[in-house]
């Protein structure tokens, strides 16, 4: 009994994320050092840190977008550089690096998450069409699907970028200052959401931002772990009897 127990615990536990000593300079000014953390199912990480502290270049470390200059980074227990599983993680960049001009609608947006790293300009299955509008309900912007994504308000787009990185599903989110450029009513709207999916669905967050407050109000006053100008908060959610299918767009289906 005790080895079952132990046994969901572990199947509930994984390892997501391990950063075992993370260095990182731009020309030769050093910008992350020594930096090492793990994050763990169904963990919501909130990563602050000042200015030029170096946060979004670690989440672009934990996407594959940049290497460390030394150390490792690991990622669902395998090494970032042999990592291919890119469908587990979905990623929302800082929206200041978003065209507004991009013609494009939110649909075409959203199914744009499908095609992953290899840009391939595939026929969209009905499937794909199904997966879109699971994720648009997700995020309750339906009626939205056919406007221009730049006709939208600064929350809306952080709706449909939120969409786009959970049209595969993800296991593990990552965002960077989703809350910034938007009002404050639609900021706490936008946080009690995410807050929902980290308490309710299998969703590991890792989520960079300014907002000590709220930053606090869900993940306590004190930081897990620092690194030099980083600071780590973290919360655990975890219900030992719903280890399974807790995915957000698979429990969308089986209501729909
Ligand atoms: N491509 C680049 N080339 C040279 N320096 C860079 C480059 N990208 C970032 N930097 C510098 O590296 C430092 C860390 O940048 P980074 O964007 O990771 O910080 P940040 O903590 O996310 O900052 P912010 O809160 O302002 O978004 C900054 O001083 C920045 O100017």
């Amino acid at each position: 009994m005790e080895a079952a127990a132990s046994m969901a615990q572990t199947g509930c536990h994984r390892e997501i994320v391990n950063l075992s000593g993370v260095s990182f300079s731009y020309d030769n000014q050093p910008i992350l050092q020594d930096v090492n953390f793990r994050i763990m199912e169904r963990d919501f990480v909130g990563l602050i840190g000042s200015n030029g502290a170096g946060k979004t270049t670690l989440l672009r470390m934990i996407v594959g977008l940049t290497r460390p200059h030394k150390g490792a980074v690991s990622l669902f227990g395998t090494p970032a550089a042999r990592f291919k599983d890119w469908n587990l993680i979905g990623y929302v960049p800082q929206r200041s690096h978003f065209n507004p001009l991009f013609p494009a609608t939110v649909k075409e947006v959203v199914l744009s998450g499908l095609y992953g790293r290899k840009k391939l300009f595939r026929r969209v299955t009905k499937e794909d069409v199904a997966r879109c509008e699971d994720a648009l309900r997700a995020m309750k912007i339906e009626e939205l699907g056919n406007k221009r994504i730049g006709a939208l308000s600064g929350g809306q787009q952080q709706r449909v970028f939120l969409a786009r990185a959970l049209i595969n599903n993800p296991k593990l989110l990552i965002l960077d200052e989703p809350l910034t450029g938007i009002d404050v009513e639609t900021q706490q709207n936008f946080f009690q959401m995410i807050k929902h999916m980290h308490q309710r669905h299998n969703i590991t967050f890792l989520m960079v931002s300014h907002d000590m407050d709220m930053v606090r109000s869900y993940l306590g006053e004190e930081p897990k772990g620092r690194s030099g100008k980083l600071s780590f908060y973290v919360r655990h959610s975890h219900d030992l009897e719903d280890c399974q299918g807790t995915d957000l767009l698979h429990s969308l289906r089986k209501e729909g």
